[in-house]
C-alpha cells in the first residue's frame, strides 16, 4: 500500500513519506472500499469547514436559505456569528462529517485542505457510505486526488469544486463553481451550489476543476501585475491614473477587477477581499501545473516573482492588489 499511497503525495508538500503516513491517519485503501451509496437529495444536514473570508459568506447564504448547517473552524470564534444565526457547531471536522450528509470545505491551501480532510480527527474519519465531501478550496490536482482517495475509501462520494469570484460574489451568492469528481454528488449538491453561486461547470475527473481554477487565477495574477505597472507608469509620465482606469474600463481590456480595485490602488489602500498570499499560492501551483506539461508561462513566472517580493515586504494578508507596492521605488 505504501508505494501506491506515496506516489500520490504532491511534490510541493515536501514532507518525508513517513511524516505523511503519520499525519494522515485515516486508512486509505485503493483496492477495497465500502460500496458508495446514494445521498438523500437534497441533503438535509450540511457541514461547512473553514469559516474564513470566503467560507463565512458561503455558509451564511446556506443558513439564510434555511439549510440545517453545522460549522467548524480552526479559530472557533469565527463561527460565532453563524452560531448566533442558528448554525450548529462541532469541535472537529470528523464530528461535522459524521453528523452531516454533505460536508463542504473552504481551506487556505493544499496543506490545510489535506490536514482538515485527512489528518487526525479529519473529515475522512467521519465519512462513510451515503455521505459526500465537497472541497471548494483552491488546491492543485494532486492534492485533490489525494483527498478524494481518502474520502472515497470510506465509501463516501467526492467532488472538487473550487470557486471563481471573490468576497463580494460570495456574499451575493454569485460564485462560479468549477467542479469535477463524482457526478452523482454534483447532482445531489446542485441546489446548494445554486444558493452560493450563479453558475456551475462539471469538468469530469478529479483534477480538472483544480486545473481550471489555477489557469483562471494564473491569468488574473498576471493581469493585476500588469495593471499595477500601467497605473504607476501613467502617474510617472504625468497622466491622471483615475483617467487611465476610466479609459481601460471602456475598452476591449475592460474587466470588473480594474474598475473595482483601481481607485483604491491609486489611494494605496488594499482592503482584503482576496489575500495576496493566496494569489501567490495560486501562481505557484499554476506554474507547477505548467511545468508538468512543459508549457512555457514566462509572464506568470514574472508575476509570481512580484507577488513573492510583495510577500517579503509583509503584504501577505493585504488584498492581492497590494502587489503594486512591490513596484514602488521604496521597495527597490
Ligand atoms: N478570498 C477570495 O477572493 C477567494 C479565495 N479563494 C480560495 O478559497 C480558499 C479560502 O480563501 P479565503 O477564505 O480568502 O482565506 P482565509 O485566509 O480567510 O481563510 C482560510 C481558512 O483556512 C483555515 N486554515 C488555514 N490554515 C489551516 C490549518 N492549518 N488547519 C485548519 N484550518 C486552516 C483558516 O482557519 P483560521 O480562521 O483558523 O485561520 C480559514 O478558515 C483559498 O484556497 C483561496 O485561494 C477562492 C476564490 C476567491
Ligand atoms: O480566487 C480568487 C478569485 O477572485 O476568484
Amino acid at each position: 500500500m505504501c508505494s501506491t499511497f506515496c506516489s500520490q503525495i504532491p511534490h510541493h508538500l515536501n514532507l518525508a513519506p513517513m511524516m505523511i503516513m503519520k499525519r494522515f491517519s485515516a486508512p486509505i485503501s485503493p483496492y477495497v472500499s465500502p460500496r458508495a451509496q446514494a445521498i438523500t437529495e437534497p441533503p438535509s444536514r450540511v457541514g461547512f469547514l473553514g469559516i474564513g473570508i470566503m467560507g463565512s459568506p458561503m455558509a451564511h447564504n446556506l443558513l439564510k436559505a434555511g439549510i440545517d448547517l453545522t460549522v467548524w473552524n480552526r479559530t472557533k470564534s469565527k463561527c460565532d456569528p453563524l452560531i448566533s444565526l442558528g448554525a450548529k457547531y462541532k469541535p472537529t471536522p470528523e464530528e461535522v462529517a459524521a453528523s452531516c450528509d454533505v460536508t463542504f470545505a473552504m481551506l487556505a491551501d493544499p496543506q490545510s485542505a489535506l490536514d482538515v480532510a485527512c489528518g487526525k480527527h479529519g473529515a475522512a474519519n467521519g465519512m462513510g457510505p451515503g455521505k459526500g465531501y465537497v472541497d471548494v478550496s483552491t488546491v492543485d490536482g494532486d492534492t485533490s486526488k489525494l483527498i478524494s482517495g481518502h474520502i472515497k475509501s470510506s465509501g463516501a462520494l467526492f467532488l472538487e469544486a473550487p470557486v471563481s469570484g471573490s468576497k463580494k460574489p460570495a456574499e451575493d451568492g454569485q460564485l462560479i463553481f468549477l467542479t469535477a469528481g463524482d457526478k452523482d454528488l454534483y447532482e445531489t449538491v446542485a441546489s446548494l451550489l445554486d444558493i452560493m453561486g450563479k453558475s456551475k461547470f462539471y469538468l469530469g475527473n478529479v483534477g480538472n476543476g483544480a486545473a481550471m481554477k489555477l489557469v483562471v487565477n494564473m491569468i488574473m495574477g498576471s493581469m493585476m501585475a500588469s495593471f499595477s505597472e500601467g497605473l504607476l507608469l501613467s502617474e510617472k509620465v504625468g497622466l491622471d491614473p483615475d483617467v487611465l482606469v476610466q479609459v481601460v474600463s471602456q475598452g476591449a481590456i475592460s474587466a470588473p477587477m480594474y474598475s473595482t480595485k483601481g481607485p483604491s490602488m491609486i489611494e494605496s489602500l488594499y482592503p482584503t477581499a482576496f489575500p495576496l498570499k493566496h494569489q501567490q499560492k495560486d501562481l505557484r501551483l499554476a506554474l507547477g501545473l505548467a511545468e508538468s506539461v512543459s508549457q512555457p508561462t514566462p509572464i506568470a513566472a514574472a508575476a509570481n516573482e512580484l507577488y513573492k517580493v510583495a510577500k517579503s515586504h509583509g503584504l501577505s494578508d493585504h488584498d492581492f492588489s497590494a502587489v503594486i507596492e512591490a513596484l514602488k521605488s521604496k521597495f527597490k
